[in-house]
């Protein structure tokens, strides 16, 4: 399977978009800059999975982000589906999805053997703090709420976990060096934070212990994208 070392270059470049014709731009220009790619629901839903492949470049990672989240039964059957449809590198599900579902998604995955996707669990949004965490009941904050479904999600065999840059710390502590940790809520210093509410720069992401991190508008939106790139890269340390 997908093993998650870190290769020369750690950066995953989120291409969000539901022109294809712009995500194919975009992965041809940057294909040389960045490590791998991540289509998520807004292209899947444009343009489906025949259209994840044949976008996806060869010998680059695929990041197919999908979130599922819901009974283990209907994940198991769609991490299968998607795995064999794009044969993506990493696939997402959400932790909140409990114990059952992660077990699930990850049986359904060991069906593709050494081919097979890692499962990479989702733990708090990047986009959400410790006040929207407690208008929905999570007391305590999203540091120990990544923590806690961190743990969980290992156990239940998840290769690997979302998290913000602020919880990699935190997380190497409790899990140790192992699990995958891949991370978005990356920005360059002085870009607009947009959505994002928990943030740190490629730099100071990598230094604290990420494997990947997954960046998006600061390549995207920039001018010169290829220019952007190459500094997120360099920041992250890519050789
Ligand atoms: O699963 C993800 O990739 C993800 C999880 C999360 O908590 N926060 C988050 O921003 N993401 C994704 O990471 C990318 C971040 O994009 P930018 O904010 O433009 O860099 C988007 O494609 C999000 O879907």
């Amino acid at each position: 399977m997908f093993d998650g070392s870190p290769s020369e270059n750690p950066v995953l470049l989120a291409v969000d978009t539901d022109d294809a014709g712009q995500a194919r731009g975009i992965v041809a220009e940057l294909q040389d800059e960045v490590g791998g790619f991540k289509l998520g629901l807004e292209f899947f839903a444009a343009h489906g999975p025949q259209s994840v492949r044949e976008t996806a470049p060869a010998g680059r990672r695929l990041f197919l982000d999908l979130k599922l989240h819901d009974i283990p039964n209907t994940v198991a059957g769609a991490v299968t589906s998607a795995a064999s449809a794009c044969r993506p590198d990493l696939l997402t599900v959400h932790a909140q999805g409990g114990a059952a579902m992660i077990r699930a998604a990850r049986q359904a995955a060991e069906a593709f053997g050494a081919a097979r996707p890692a499962i990479v669990a989702v733990t708090v949004l990047t986009s959400l703090d410790d006040a929207d965490l407690e208008a929905m009941g999570v007391a305590g904050g999203a540091t120990d709420q990544v923590v806690r479904l961190g743990r969980l999600a290992v156990a239940a065999g998840a290769d690997g976990l979302v998290c913000s840059p602020k919880e990699i710390a935190p997380l190497r502590e409790a899990l140790g060096p192992d699990p995958m940790l891949v991370v978005p809520g990356i920005r360059m210093a002085g870009d607009a934070l947009g959505d994002q509410k928990r943030i740190m720069t490629p730099r100071d992401a990598m230094a604290a212990g990420a494997t990947y991190i997954v960046v998006g508008r600061s390549i995207t939106a920039a001018e010169d994208r290829r220019a952007a790139a190459r500094r997120v890269a360099a920041e992250a340390g890519a050789a």
